[in-house]
């Protein structure tokens, strides 16, 4: 079950890139222990967002908290400290191919840590158990299927220990039953870690089978227009074309677009 108490939030924050605005004055809070996803449809912004939130892109305007503190008021040193407690799946979920899947998860550790060969050795084991991968450590990516790739890419996001995941279309390109199998290794790694999760999807079986509450930027007004229980905005929100979204119906253009929830 997500707490209540505010992990991330996300004020007023305008998105740019030059001249062209891509989102203006977004705002939300997510709950630690919650998982959160950025929908919306193509191109409205959802990934710049994510971007926002891990500290690749700068805000044009507002801010991003983690707890009380202003991410990109930071010293580099404290924003260091903090971007150790995320984890991160890009899209895709790259993996280098020319190593195993042990070598991709234990890259992380190698590169950014001072541990000892058989500690990576011994963490390397354990965030692959976490993610049902124990015993196909020595393959090739190329020799494993696409959801066991996404899951590896998981692991090696978990390589220290973060409190917050950021997944950016974790599912894309899976079957619909990796898909799922996905769906419920997210959730079991929240049970089970307690990390808060923000997942950028539009895959609205996933949505509404593991999320607990959402944002959905619009491209066309270029700001938010809807947050909360996907569910409930599905049946009931106020704004016409997300319960077209959510629904997977055409939109009515004629109706009112309400400006939030
Ligand atoms: N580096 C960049 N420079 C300029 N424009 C960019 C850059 N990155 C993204 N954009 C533009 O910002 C807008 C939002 O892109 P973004 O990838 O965040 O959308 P999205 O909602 O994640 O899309 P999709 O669902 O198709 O992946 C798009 O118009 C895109 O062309």
């Amino acid at each position: 079950m997500a707490e209540t108490e505010p992990r991330i939030t996300v004020e007023a924050l305008t998105m740019a890139f030059g001249d062209k605005v891509v989102q203006k004055d977004v705002s939300f809070t997510v709950s630690s222990g919650s998982i959160f996803v950025i929908m919306g449809g193509s191109g409205c912004g959802k990934s710049t967002l994510l971007k926002h939130m891990i500290g690749l892109i700068e805000p044009a305007a507002g801010r991003i908290l983690y707890g009380d503190r202003d991410f990109y008021k930071l010293t580099e040193d404290q924003r260091d400290r903090l971007l150790r407690q995320f984890g991160v799946l890009f899209q895709g979920g790259a993996l280098w191919s020319s190593m195993t899947v042990s070598q991709n998860v234990a890259l992380p550790l190698e590169l950014y840590s001072s541990y000892s060969a058989a500690t990576i050795a011994d963490l390397t084991a354990f965030k692959l158990s976490l993610v049902g991968l124990d015993g196909s450590g020595h393959l090739m990516p190329s020799e494993i299927s696409g959801g066991m790739r996404k899951r590896a890419g998981l692991a090696r996001a978990l390589a220290f220990d973060p409190e917050i995941l950021f997944l950016d279309e974790p599912s894309a390109g899976l079957d619909p039953i990796s898909s799922r199998r996905l769906d419920d290794l997210i959730l079991q790694l929240r049970d089970l870690l307690g990390v808060t999760v923000v997942m950028v999807t539009h895959e609205l079986e996933s949505i509404f089978a593991i999320a607990d509450d959402c944002v959905f930027l619009d491209a066309t007004a270029k700001t938010a227009i809807a947050h909360g229980d996907p569910k409930t905005l599905r049946d009931h929100s106020d704004n016409a074309f997300v319960r077209a979204f959510l629904n997977r119906r055409e939109p009515d253009r004629t109706e009112t677009v309400v400006s939030a929830s």
